[in-house]
């Protein structure tokens, strides 16, 4: 892997709340997921790299470029895309206008262009017949959709998108994720989520961070490997195991070491997510 971000030993408190404790990863083109628990420290890195947050420590080299250096900085703003966890965008802007601002923030000073431009990335995410109406009208869905499109405005190398799927039905998720897959063609994507489906279904690669750490970088199918020979299916409830639950079929699919009569089962993405967590198995890292 040719890697388009690289972070060395980021560390970042807030007062005593080591929040990035020597953060040491990297990734290449292509779509990138980041798993983690609340409050494992994926917005922050996310916005150390999106340079709306300077970490403590560390390094992060992205598509090159230091942003620790003031104009290598403001060279990596003119190529990444941010999508933040609550964009908090005007309410009584219209789409058209929310997207034209953003545009203008981004230094698109040609007026013809610019308005080129809003329309393409409207027209992206699906929302072109919806360029009049007020951001506040808006379904929950909707406004992810509005918050992908100022992320996507000039064509970014780099996509940083924190937790995109949240509040979109399933056809929505589907769309999104033909979306996400096909920008991933030619630039580099983090996508920060809970959704272990969308991991296994969209990216080549997976991070898992816990406590301000990686632990786990690989493929998805290496990460849902971690849980082989530690997921299993039986007929009764086994009586040591902290994590089962009952499936469709009557049957117990259990997680962890294996009770008397199990079959082995084929282990997820989600399955191995849990084990490389370490919880509620208490080992791993
Ligand atoms: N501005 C801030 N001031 C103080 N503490 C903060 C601030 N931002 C984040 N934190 C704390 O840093 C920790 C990591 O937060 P962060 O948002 O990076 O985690 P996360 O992995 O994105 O979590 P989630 O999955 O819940 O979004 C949390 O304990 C959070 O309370």
């Amino acid at each position: 892997m040719n890697a388009t971000v690289a972070v060395r030993g980021l560390t970042k408190k807030y007062g005593r709340n080591l929040v990035l404790d020597g953060l040491t990863l990297e990734f290449g083109r292509g779509v990138t997921g980041l798993l983690g628990p609340n409050g494992a420290g994926k917005t922050t890195l996310l916005r150390s790299l999106a340079t709306t947050l300077a970490p403590d420590g560390g390094e992060v080299r992205a598509l090159g470029l230091d942003p620790a250096d003031r104009g290598q900085r403001t060279d990596l703003r003119r190529r990444l895309g941010y999508l933040p966890q609550d964009p908090g965008f005007y309410p009584h802007f219209t789409l058209f206008e929310l997207i034209e601002y953003v545009a203008i923030l981004k230094e698109m000073t040609d007026r013809r262009e610019r308005h080129r431009e809003v329309r393409r990335v409207l027209e992206e995410v699906g929302l072109s017949d919806r360029a009049k109406t007020k951001v506040r009208k808006l379904s929950g869905g909707m406004k992810q959709r509005l918050a992908l499109a100022q992320a996507l405005l000039g064509e970014p190398d780099l996509l940083i998108l924190d937790e995109p799927t949240v509040g979109l039905d399933p056809e929505q998720r589907m769309r999104f994720r033909a979306l996400v897959s096909r920008l991933g063609e030619n630039r580099t994507v983090l996508l920060s989520t809970h959704q272990t489906e969308d991991v296994a279904a969209l990216c080549e690669r997976v991070i898992v961070m816990k406590g301000g750490r990686a632990v786990f970088q690989g493929t998805p199918r290496e990460l849902a490997a971690a849980a082989s020979g530690r997921i299993w299916i039986c007929d009764a409830p086994p009586g040591d195991s902290r994590l089962f639950w009952r499936t469709a079929d009557g049957r117990y699919r259990v997680l962890g070491d294996p009770p008397p009569g199990a079959s082995p089962a084929t282990p997820t993405v989600e399955d191995g997510y849990l084990l490389v967590l370490g919880e509620p198995f208490g080992a791993a890292e």
